[in-house]
């Protein structure tokens, strides 16, 4: 079963991804996981980090002159920043007085850094946090809690796309289709393949041009304002075959484990496949893809359903919403309440993304692709590339000509 799991914080020293149950001969280097790092710091609204620090690849095991070997992948993603925060973040013990909050350095970051932190933001895991742990400041919750944690995963989800194109042809897009109030229209084209550069050019990742600017300008508003403002992305998946997931238990369904999948990332608050909440409203007689056979294949008349019936994929392409809120540390400071005096207090601001639904759709992409992968070794097993593919074939072809 291919499996992943992340570590690290996000003013650690560095993130590590480990990805066990990849069959050999997936082609993947450390430059093509450093290209789909740099995709998701791309994005119009993101904060001054995105410039300053920088996500430091090395592929630590599992690959061999650019083909996986079969054992588990492990990837770490160093922190350029990590030399300033190398004695708040250290993992052994310091000495007490180089954490007094003004160590007498002069750096107004320096007293900041080491402050600890008792004023929960909103929309933050900092109280339930500091609840459950039993902590007195909310550092160990928001440095693990943070989105910097994708970059793990965006790094595991190259591994999982490398395999799903190499074997089965599959091949991932995502975009934008919502920032705020400002959607693309309900009739505009779906983004293909080929489109991805084009995608990846645009500063919301968006291929209607008026569209892009509305939301490029609905940003710069929302930054005027003090605010901030989150939107809806869009994952779709070209070349799947038919029968990845199954009808037979819930937790087995395709459409449940990319729902879970893509609401395990942080601010995500509604996953939707296909045309999900416009369905609700519809009649019965337009909410479904009538089957019919075009050029000698069975084919849906239309794709309401995203690419999934019964918990299966069907062949046609998979389409995966996800919303996400507006970001939580918004510059007009939010009402909290200080931990240690019990004092009303502003949440703490210091600098922070105006909107990061762009890299969220990176990300969506990767936990896709993760799912994807999964599902899809499931179904056809296979030890190298080569098996896994040949298994694939076996498998569709015997699928009587009558019924594909
Ligand atoms: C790519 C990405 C970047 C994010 N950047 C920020 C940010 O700069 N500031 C912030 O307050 N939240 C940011 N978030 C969201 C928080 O991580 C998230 O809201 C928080 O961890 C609480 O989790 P929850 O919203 O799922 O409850 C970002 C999320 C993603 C996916
Ligand atoms: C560092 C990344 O995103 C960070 C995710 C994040 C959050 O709260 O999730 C908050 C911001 O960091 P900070 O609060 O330290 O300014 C983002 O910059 C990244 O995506 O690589």
């Amino acid at each position: 079963m291919l499996r992943w799991l992340t570590a690290g914080e996000s003013h650690g020293p560095a993130l590590v991804g480990v990805l066990e149950g990849v069959p050999a001969g997936v082609e993947v280097t450390s430059a093509d996981i450093r290209a789909a790092l740099a995709r998701r710091r791309l994005g119009h609204g993101r904060g001054s980090r995105m410039k300053f620090e920088q996500d430091e690849v090395r592929i630590l095991g599992g690959v061999r002159h650019g083909q996986t070997m079969g054992g588990p992948v492990a990837v770490e993603i160093g922190n350029t920043e990590w030399p300033k925060w190398e004695t708040v973040m250290s993992a052994d013990p310091v000495p007490a007085e180089s954490l007094l909050i003004d160590a007498g350095t002069g750096d107004e970051r320096e007293v900041a850094r080491n402050r600890p932190l008792t004023r929960p933001r909103p929309g933050h895991a900092d109280l339930v946090g500091m609840q459950k742990y039993d902590l007195d400041d909310a550092r160990p919750v928001l440095e693990r809690a943070s989105a910097r944690e994708t970059a793990a995963r965006v790094a595991l989800g190259t591994v999982a796309a490398a395999l799903l194109e190499q074997v089965a042809g599959v091949r991932l897009v995502s975009h934008v289709v919502a920032i705020g109030p400002v959607a693309t229209p309900e009739d505009a084209p779906l983004p293909g393949p080929d489109d991805v550069a084009a995608l990846d050019a645009d500063p919301v990742r968006c291929l209607d041009p008026a569209s892009s600017a509305a939301m490029v300008a609905e940003i710069d508003q929302c930054q005027r304002d003090g605010d901030t403002v989150g939107g809806v992305v869009e994952v779709l998946a070209y070349g799947l075959p038919p029968g990845l997931g199954s009808h037979v238990s819930g937790d087995r369904r395709l459409d449940s484990r990319l729902a879970g999948a893509v609401m395990g990332i942080q601010a995500v608050k509604g996953v939707e496949i296909g045309d999900g909440f416009r369905t609700a409203a519809r009649r019965g007689s337009v909410a479904h893809d009538e089957i019919v056979s075009a050029d000698g294949r069975l084919r849906r008349a239309t794709n309401r359903a995203g690419g999934t019936e019964g918990g299966m994929s069907n062949g046609e392409v998979l389409r995966v919403r996800a919303a996400m809120k507006p970001i939580s540390t918004v510059p007009r400071a939010l009402a909290t309440v200080d931990v240690t005096t019990g004092e009303p207090a502003k949440a703490i601001h210091q600098r922070s993304d105006v909107c990061a639904v762009p890299p969220a759709a990176v990300v969506a992409e990767a936990m896709v692709a993760l799912v994807l992968a999964q599902a899809l070794l499931e179904k056809v097993g296979g030890d190298s590339v080569g098996e896994a593919a040949r298994n694939l074939r076996g498998y569709l072809d015997a699928i009587p000509e009558t019924r594909r």
